[in-house]
């Protein structure tokens, strides 16, 4: 069998990230994927994740299905956000073992590190300080999926991935006006305002916070990538402890220069003002990405560029009023 015939789970495959990993696959000329919608299959529902992986028998997994949001969401639904998570990737991770899945790649995020880890921030920060608040019960829940990959490699031989992104933007994002992150909500606000003509648009917190931004196709490129690495060479860049991969783009800039930038972008010419009732959360994390790139994976797509690009695709969707 060729390995373009590879039976393939991507999980979440209608999400953001989902999505563009289906998107990639297809390009690179894989042909025989497997999805279920969060209608279809509830991730979190241990029966039907049995029933479906018996049934599919899957030969590799991404584990791109979670509950996602920005610092309002991940703040106000704490509990929502660490029991969906866990469960998704402990009921994933589980039957992908029971059913010998060849290669599973997990996905996490940058919000696993400590709050005041010195920057960049390389993989071996994980567990050396407290997270940040407003993302803790979400951050616990990706070190519990991190370590949900090492310890069925551990103990059962398996070989499941991790890779921590950074924040994602891009087609297929979610724009609703509170619990979006701060990249689509700002496109989104910015519209409105320059279709209403409104003198200011307002963004929360103190705009001094750093945050780093990674194209969602570049992403979906850096998990195949990732995937298709021999055991061997994955292992040579990673280690027990801290089996996983950071992926972005290495640079950042403070929320106050992303607004100026997707004002720009959105051709909104008023004020911009900063409601520091909001929070700033965590005030930078940069993550260093020489491992990936040692792997051979560089991001592609420069921030203006992919600003511009999921401008065009929130207009095109129709998401707002025209
Ligand atoms: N977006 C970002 O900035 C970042 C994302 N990540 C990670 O990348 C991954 C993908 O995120 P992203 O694509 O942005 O998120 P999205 O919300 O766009 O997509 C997540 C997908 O998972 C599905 N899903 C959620 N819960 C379940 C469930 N119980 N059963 C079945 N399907 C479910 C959702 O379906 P439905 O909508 O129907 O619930 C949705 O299609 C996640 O692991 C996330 O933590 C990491 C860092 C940054
Ligand atoms: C990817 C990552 O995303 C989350 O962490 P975060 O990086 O703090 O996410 P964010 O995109 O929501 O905010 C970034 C910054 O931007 C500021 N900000 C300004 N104005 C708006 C605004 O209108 N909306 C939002 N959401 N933020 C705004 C906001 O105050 C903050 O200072 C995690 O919970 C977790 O999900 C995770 O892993």
């Amino acid at each position: 069998m060729s390995q373009f015939q590879k039976r393939i789970f991507v999980a979440g495959h209608r999400g953001m990230v989902g999505s563009a990993i289906v998107r990639c696959l297809v390009d690179q000329g894989y042909s025989n994927i497997i999805s279920r919608s969060h209608s279809e299959l509830d991730l979190t529902d241990q029966a039907q994740v049995r029933a479906f992986f018996a049934e599919e028998k899957p030969q590799e997994v991404y584990v791109a299905a979670a509950k996602v949001g920005g610092i309002h969401a991940n703040n106000t639904y704490p509990a929502e956000f660490i029991y969906s998570n866990l469960m998704v990737e402990a009921n994933v991770i589980h039957e992908a073992w029971r059913n010998g899945v060849g290669k599973l790649l997990f996905l996490g995020s940058s919000c696993i590190y400590p709050r005041l880890a010195a920057q960049p921030m390389a993989e071996d920060a994980l567990l050396t300080g407290k997270l940040e608040p407003t993302n803790e019960a979400y951050a616990i829940a990706k070190i519990a999926g991190i370590k949900l990959c090492e310890s069925y490699n551990r103990q059962y031989g398996c070989d499941f991935r991790s890779v921590m992104p950074t924040n994602l933007y891009g087609p297929g994002d979610n724009y609703h006006p509170e619990n979006s992150h701060v990249l689509p909500a700002m496109i989104r606000r910015f519209h409105e305002a320059k279709l209403a003509d409104a003198p200011a648009v307002v963004i929360w917190g103190t705009g001094s916070p750093k945050r780093e931004f990674l194209y969602v196709d570049d992403m979906a490129r850096a998990c195949v990538h990732v995937m298709d690495l021999s055991r061997e060479t994955y292992a040579a860049h990673t280690e027990v402890t801290t089996s996983h991969l950071n992926v972005g783009t290495g640079e950042d800039l403070s929320i106050a220069e992303l607004a100026s930038l997707v004002s720009e972008v959105v051709g909104y010419q008023g004020e911009i003002r900063y409601d520091t009732s909001k929070p700033d959360g965590t005030p930078r994390k940069l993550l260093d990405i020489s491992r990936i790139r040692e792997l051979g994976w560089k991001p592609e797509v420069s921030l203006r560029d992919g600003v511009a690009r999921a401008y065009e695709d929130f207009r095109s969707e129709e998401l707002v009023p025209s």
